[in-house]
């Protein structure tokens, strides 16, 4: 289950935004994708839902071309999407909002996800019922990845999944994504400092103004001998 980007170009209104980005993320893999704001890591992410169209390059999984396949479909093939926004709806329960990919696409399996997710998280079983606008803002990040673990059982794409997350929700955050290996998923996440994650990462690609500037391999013996 490989995920393939190459030479990928989008514009947005004219303005070149992504400029020949190659990458790939192999099956179990946990890649980052780091950057400033603006860098286009969100639009990364959105290249590959399918929601951002590009203008050149391919996107392939598994060696199929998929580069106009709708997002819709992409969801199908187990790809899942926690946009950095988290795009809850407040007034839906945990649950509810979990639920929301399946209800919009009926070819997903909502009960089978959700027992899938709580077995990974527990801690989302207790507030279940609860609305989202009752959760702190870590706890919302939490059912946003339990949201894209719905679809995504192949490829998961998380954009800032610590961002403003207090620092022991984002230790269990981390924790619960590195147990994704597991399972073979692959896991691309896009953020603006690596703080919470460089023993979480095998590899990350650096992106600066729309363009992979370096790829680097992280050498987890530093981050064990400290
Ligand atoms: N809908 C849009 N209209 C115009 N410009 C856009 C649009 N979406 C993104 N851009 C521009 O594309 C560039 C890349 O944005 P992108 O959101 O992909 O970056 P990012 O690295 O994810 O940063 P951030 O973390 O701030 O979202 C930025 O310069 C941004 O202003």
């Amino acid at each position: 289950m490989t995920l393939k980007l190459e030479n990928v170009e989008v514009s947005i209104q004219a303005a070149p935004i992504l400029r020949g980005v190659s990458l790939e993320v192999g099956t179990g893999e946990r890649m980052g994708l780091v950057g400033r704001n603006g860098a286009g890591k969100t639009t990364v992410m959105r290249t590959i839902t399918g929601l951002a169209t590009l203008s050149a390059g391919k996107v392939l999984w598994n060696g199929e071309d998929i580069s106009t396949m709708p997002p819709r479909q992409r969801a199908q093939l187990g790809f899942g999407y926690m946009p950095e926004d988290r795009r809850l709806v407040p007034d839906l329960t945990v649950e509810e909002n979990m639920l929301l990919p399946a209800w919009v696409n009926k070819d997903i399996d909502g009960q089978k996800g959700l027992a899938f997710v709580y077995d990974l998280m527990p801690e989302l079983t207790d507030m279940s019922s609860r609305k989202a606008l009752l959760l702190s803002g870590g706890q919302q990040k939490m059912v946003a990845l339990g949201r894209a673990l719905i679809a995504g059982r192949k490829l998961l794409l998380l954009d800032e999944p610590f961002e403003g997350v207090a620092p022991a929700l984002a230790k269990r955050i981390s924790e619960v994504i590195a147990s994704l290996k597991e399972e073979g998923l692959s896991v691309l996440i896009a953020q603006s400092e690596l703080s919470h994650s460089l023993d979480l990462l095998q590899r990350e690609s650096v992106i600066e103004r729309g363009e992979i500037i370096k790829v680097n391999v992280i050498d987890h013996s530093l981050a064990e001998a400290t």
